[in-house]
């Protein structure tokens, strides 16, 4: 269980996080959903270990996070544009956490090997990162933060820059490999079908406070969320081009 309490972050006079609590099972995937400048970034970082909180506490299974350095804190923060070694293989590129880890050369070839099928790029597995797709490119830097399996992932905006189709075939994979390796995270979006779509839990952040809601229907159901508003949008859409002959 991933439990967060009253995470405080300022700016000067300017409040980014405002008493941020949540409590996420492991394996559960939380959409936060919220517009830009809301301070999900912010969330996201501070959990990773990546930036100084002025108070509030985060706990992982009921260890203390607070005082464990980024690297060794294993909550991963994937950004939004994949940042790959260039000078690496993608193959070595998914090797590198596990050979960072020390783990056996046997296993580090097995991992890696279904790691590239997992993510149907085994054809790619010996080309630079600059010889790849931005999508083929955001599935590496997906991988390798999943392959050892880390204690939460973080993702912010991780498909934005991708095309509707590479969009939608990211998050079917996400979703497939989110359940395959039982995968806590917190998954950062702008998109209310996105989020409807990954989350177990459901999140909408505005003005550094994140509300957390008890079912998916709640989330739907508050007004400040727009969830309602665009799918009602969306449905109104398909009444108007539905064919009838
Ligand atoms: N280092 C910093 N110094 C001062 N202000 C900052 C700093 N980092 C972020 N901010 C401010 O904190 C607020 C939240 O930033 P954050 O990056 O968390 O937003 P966000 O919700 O992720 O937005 P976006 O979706 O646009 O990335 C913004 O108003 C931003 O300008």
């Amino acid at each position: 269980m991933l439990t967060i309490q009253n995470l405080h972050k300022a700016y000067q006079t300017h409040t980014v996080l405002d008493q941020v609590s949540l409590e996420l099972p492991q394996g559960q995937v939380l959409a936060v959903l919220g517009r830009s400048g809301c301070g999900k970034t912010t969330l996201l970082k501070a959990l990773a270990g990546l930036l100084t909180l002025d108070a509030g506490s985060i706990n992982w299974a009921g260890e203390s996070m607070d005082a464990v350095p980024s690297r060794e804190r294993e909550m991963v923060y994937l950004f939004q544009e994949p940042l790959l070694f260039p000078h690496l293989s993608v193959f070595e590129n998914l090797a590198y956490g596990l050979r960072v880890r020390k783990e056996a050369e046997a296993q580090v070839q097995q991992k890696v090997v279904q790691m590239l099928q997992e993510l149907e790029l085994q054809e790619h597995a010996q080309k630079k990162p600059s010889h790849l797709s931005g999508g083929q490119r955001q599935r590496v830097a997906f991988g390798r933060a999943i392959i050892f399996l880390p204690r939460v992932l973080l993702l912010d905006e991780p498909f934005a820059s991708l095309d509707a189709q590479s969009r939608a075939s990211m998050q079917r994979l996400f979703l497939r490999l989110a359940r395959k390796y039982n995968i806590t995270a917190l998954f950062v979006t702008h998109e209310v079908k996105e989020a409807l779509l990954v989350g177990d839990r459901f999140a909408y952040m505005a003005a550094g406070k994140l509300q957390v809601y008890t079912s998916k229907d709640a989330f739907i159901a508050d007004p400040q969320t727009g969830v309602r508003d665009e799918l009602a949008f969306w449905s109104a859409l398909e009444q108007q081009t539905t064919y009838q002959p």
